[in-house]
């Protein structure tokens, strides 16, 4: 210990350690002093050593540092934990690179300019309030001014810094930074920081330190986000914390990260975040449909119509899908109104507002978003999806309409809704209308004037997400209609329908008749040809309003004989014996005798009990001639026999799977039921002049 706090020779040669290195056969003398805790105040015997380059002399009580100005070769210097109030009092060694002033009393900071060689200055734990005097300090990498009285950063810009520590501080905001492009480590703990901006153009940035600040918006993450190099970030006990999901929210705002509040981000974390915030759409569509079934089966078991006795022949739903505005709704209302003894529009519910001239009942069900909640968890949804901040869904009352007027139901929906229909018992099959000219989809969605710059950008990028789920996936759609010319796309559309309706053979068929009396030979004409050879025609299979007399269906009960599945089989004798009891003043039993169904129909179908109730009670509902009353007394087990030889609207109105046989063939629509039943009422709030176009082209709704 020094005596009266001077430094002495003898106490030098002790503290001296001399290192000698030989570096390409040079011999270097390596002088470093270290005097730690000695208790020295006065050190001014080191002016005669002037080969010193390292000079090390925390904890003792040392106010004067003018000895340094004589050791030209000093490299490091650490004077922390002493008692300096002058900053750089000294001539500047051309060599030095390290300083260390921490636990000193300095107030202020000076130009440090001469300091060329600079590159780490530690001056934590003193009351320096403003970061100055470094703009000429080129080779400054690493610069801590932790625990000072600094309330604003400045005076950086441009400097080579990759560290900066100014943590416990007086900071509100990170401003003075956006120079500073070598940035790597940041430490701004234990400040008072509400907001990450000024972040964001740290490109190198990889760990930054925030514990113990005012941050209470996961949010400000945004401004971090796109810091691809953000490996490490500290929120400890900032408010933000406090929110729900504040991790899993935080590690999916900041995808790179893998140490968040010093624990080590798994991969588990970076899936379920992933998930959380932003599910893949099959995920999303899984969920709902997941959701939706689950609420279907709490409720009690409803007969429905539009599923039918077999699972080889599903309700026909046509599903028009697309991005938003681009015409699809208009198709769908088109075609319905055209071929309305065959489809019927499927109104969705939505939670959004109504746009101007849009009516309750006939662009959708407009119902708030508790009401939707409701009907969720009542299980009247088949499929639902949020877009841009809305719900959709397709009710099954919906389809049980339009299966109950003996119609085929078509839909118009977002990609996801078509994902989770997709999973649904439903077999529906899927158009999409896709604009092909962006410019022109841009065009027409700002001439609605419906939607902002932001929402019209997501719609167009979503053109991408079909055209790819096109691609990736072939035969995800059945068709693909391109929808910049409305008319053309309603054309097109049009001739789809036809074809998968055989309407256009039914023509030709007629046609062909009509030739065969007057000489020409129509059995030599070639058959029609399907866009998809494995097709069974549907018209075969369904009667159709063009051959109301029923004679259609004869042949498709000819077709079925060869061909019924043990399910088929068990459907028909149940129907039969059904409709004898209903026939005998028995229809009460109707309902509970379906769900006693023999176990052969219960293994293959268990989708078919509703339906199949549905289906009957229609049939009950319908007159019945008293020559087939006769006959099903006289001889029950002719019953199917007597029902299909005999021509009553009755038999064509069934939308059972008898009409469709057992077929490994693909049919394109399943069999639409047979025709409306009630008279087409013309929808009044849609009326669309047929050769308008509020599609794409002409951009107007
Ligand atoms: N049940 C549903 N499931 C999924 N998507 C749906 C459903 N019903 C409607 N959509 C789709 O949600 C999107 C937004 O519907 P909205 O009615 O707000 O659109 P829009 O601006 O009127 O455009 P569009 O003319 O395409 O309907 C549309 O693409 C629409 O087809």
């Amino acid at each position: 210990m020094a005596k009266d706090g001077i430094l002495s020779a003898e106490m030098v040669s002790e503290g001296m350690v001399h290192q000698e290195r030989f570096v390409n056969r040079l011999q270097h003398m390596y002088r470093s002093l270290s005097l730690s805790g000695h208790n020295l105040s006065d050190v001014s015997v080191l002016s005669n050593y002037v080969h010193l380059q390292k000079l090390i002399l925390p904890h003792n009580q040392i106010k004067d540092l003018s000895c340094v100005s004589h050791m030209p070769c000093l490299v490091i210097l650490d004077a922390s934990h002493n008692e300096i109030s002058t900053f750089f009092h000294f001539e500047p060694p051309k060599k030095l690179k390290e300083v260390n002033f921490s636990y000193n009393l300095l107030t202020e900071m000076k130009s440090l300019f001469a300091y060329e060689s600079l590159s780490k200055l530690i001056l934590d734990y003193n009351s320096i309030s403003e970061i100055t005097g470094l703009e000429q300090c080129y080779r400054l990498t690493h610069l801590s001014l932790a625990h000072n009285k600094i309330s604003r950063i400045s005076g950086l810009d441009g400097l080579p810094l990759t560290y900066l520590c100014l943590r416990g501080n007086q900071l509100q905001k990170i401003d003075g930074l956006e120079n500073v492009k070598s940035l790597q480590v940041l430490d701004l703990s234990l400040n008072r920081v509400t907001c990450l901006t000024g972040l964001q153009s740290l490109q190198l940035l990889c760990s930054i330190n925030l514990e113990k600040n005012q941050i209470s918006e996961i949010d400000e993450c945004k401004h971090i986000h796109n810091l691809l190099l953000l490996r490490d970030l500290n929120l400890l006990e900032n408010p933000l914390q406090e929110q729900p999901n504040y991790r899993l929210a935080v590690i999916f705002l900041l995808q790179h990260l893998t140490m968040l509040d010093q624990e080590v981000v798994t991969a588990e974390e970076k899936v379920t975040s992933a998930n959380k915030y932003d599910p893949p759409m099959d995920l999303v569509a899984a969920r709902d449909h997941m959701t939706n079934l689950v609420y279907q089966l709490m409720q009690p078991q409803v007969l429905f119509d539009s599923t039918l006795p077999s699972v080889d022949s599903p309700y026909p739903l046509l599903v028009l899908t697309g991005p938003q505005g681009c015409g699809k709704r208009e198709l769908v209302h088109r075609l319905c109104q055209e071929f309305c003894d065959y489809f019927c529009y499927g109104l969705s519910h939505a939670t959004r507002e109504p746009y101007s001239g849009e009516e309750n009942g006939i662009d959708y069900h407009f119902i708030n978003e508790e009401d939707f909640q409701n009907m969720i968890r009542m299980g009247k949804f088949i499929q639902t999806m949020q877009y841009k901040g809305h719900r959709f869904g397709l009710s099954r009352d919906t389809i049980e309409g339009a299966a109950r007027e003996g119609l085929a139901c078509c839909v118009h929906m977002e990609l996801e809704g078509a994902l989770s229909l997709k999973k649904s018992c439903f077999k529906p099959r899927f158009i999409l209308v896709i604009p092909s000219q962006e410019e022109n989809y841009i065009s027409h969605l700002k001439s609605r004037s419906l939607y902002t710059p932001a929402q019209i950008d997501a719609a167009v990028s979503r053109i991408d997400l079909y055209i790819r789920t096109n691609e990736q996936h072939p035969g995800f759609f059945d068709n693909v209609v391109p929808c910049d010319d409305w008319e053309e796309a309603y054309q097109s559309l049009r001739q789809i329908v036809m074809e998968d309706l055989l309407l256009e053979e039914e023509e030709g068929q007629r046609r062909g008749k009509v030739s065969t009396s007057t000489g020409h030979d129509s059995a030599e004409k070639a058959p029609p040809q399907q866009s998809e050879p494995a097709s069974e025609p549907l018209a075969s299979l369904s009667a159709s309003p063009l051959d109301p007399s029923g004679t259609q269906f004869n042949n498709i009960q000819a077709k079925i004989g060869s061909h019924k599945s043990s399910a088929e089989a068990a459907s028909i004798r149940r129907r039969e014996q059904l409709l004898r009891e209903a026939l005998l003043g028995k229809s009460p039993g109707v309902c509970r005798q379906l769900f006693k169904r023999s176990d052969e129909t219960r293994r293959s179908s268990a989708l078919s009990v509703p339906s199949s109730a549905g289906a009957l009670m229609e049939l009950l509902a319908v007159s019945i001639p008293g020559q087939i009353q006769e006959a099903l007394k006289d001889d029950p087990g002719s019953s199917q026999a007597s029902l299909s030889g005999v021509d009553h609207p009755m038999v064509a109105v069934s939308p059972s799977s008898e009409k469709c046989p057992k077929s490994n063939l693909k049919s394109i629509l399943p069999p639409i039921p047979n025709g409306r039943k009630s008279p087409a009422a013309t929808n009044p709030g849609f009326s669309p002049n047929l050769s308008t176009n509020p599609g794409v082209s002409e951009g107007g709704k």
